[in-house]
């Protein structure tokens, strides 16, 4: 369904030696992977890995130096050529992705309008909007809020439904739940699990947080510096090789047995 090939993405240094100077600083090295129809795949890195970086380009909002994404066999950075297939993204600060004077209903319009003008066609917003608001664990009342009026959960779930309003066929999530609390980020997981069974969606989701990975992904690709050191599937997760992989690894599984020592002391 996606598929990266070789993507290598360099910024222009900021303290460059020379005035003048044209030194760039590699962030993305040789990237590739590919994930099938209705998978999902984890990106996971430390912070400057280059994860986000990557999730720009993999939506379009930034070229790669060399290098192409392909949407179901379609290049995104080949000519202007209006795409059947479709990716939405969810960003992980939804305080500002969301247009504070916007109420829920607005929202959604966006995506909605969005999806008129590529599909052709002329939707009954109101009841797209009710059903989009049900799917993620709304429902109509909260139609005419304004985003100060809802929990940062709900206006996750909000900006959800804005990326399905569009009838994406991948959803990137770009470190989407990391600002919730642990019992919003399980319900909103489960309920992109949910949502993923019921419209046969592909997911790649952007996190620092191997746990989330495990309880959400099918599969894993492991960002170090900027390189795709490992990819696997979830299942196998504990047979990774690479030695970051293996330090991520072994710090949950202490964690863990920490937690169980004490519960048993
Ligand atoms: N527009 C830009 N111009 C220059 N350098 C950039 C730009 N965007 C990102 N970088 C650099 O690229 C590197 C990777 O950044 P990126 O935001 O992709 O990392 P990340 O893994 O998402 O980190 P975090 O988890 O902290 O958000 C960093 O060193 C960052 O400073």
């Amino acid at each position: 369904m996606i598929r990266a090939e070789h993507i290598n993405v360099s910024f222009k240094k900021e303290n460059q030696t020379k005035l003048f100077g044209t030194e760039r600083q590699q962030v993305l090295h040789d990237v590739s992977f590919h994930v099938k129809e209705g998978e999902c795949l984890g990106i996971l890195g430390e912070s400057g890995s280059g994860k986000s970086t990557l999730g720009r380009v993999l939506c379009g909002l930034l070229k790669p130096d060399c290098g192409n994404v392909y949407l179901a066999g379609e290049p995104c950075y080949k000519g202007r050529r209006k795409r059947k297939t479709v990716l939405s993204v969810v960003f992980q600060d939804y305080t500002t992705s969301a247009n504070p004077r916007f109420t829920v209903r607005g929202l959604i319009a966006e995506g909605l309008r969005a999806r008129e003008k590529r599909e052709g066609l002329s939707l009954d917003r109101e009841k797209e909007t009710d059903d989009l608001l049900c799917l993620v664990g709304l429902d109509g009342s909260y139609k005419d809020r304004l985003p100060h009026e809802l929990s940062g959960g709900q206006l996750q779930r909000v900006c959800i439904a804005r990326a399905l309003a569009v009838n994406p066929s991948v959803i990137l999530f770009d470190e989407a739940i990391s600002s919730l609390d642990a019992h919003t980020q399980v319900q909103i997981m489960d309920l992109l699990k949910k949502v993923q069974k019921e419209k046969k969606l592909t997911y790649i989701f952007i996190t620092h947080d191997l746990t989330s990975v495990t309880y959400l992904c099918s599969h894993v690709l492991f960002l170090y510096q900027g390189q795709a050191a490992e990819i696997r599937s979830v299942d196998t997760i504990g047979e990774a090789v690479h030695p970051y992989a293996r330090k991520l690894l072994h710090a949950i599984f202490d964690v863990e047995s920490m937690g169980q020592e004490e519960m048993s002391n």
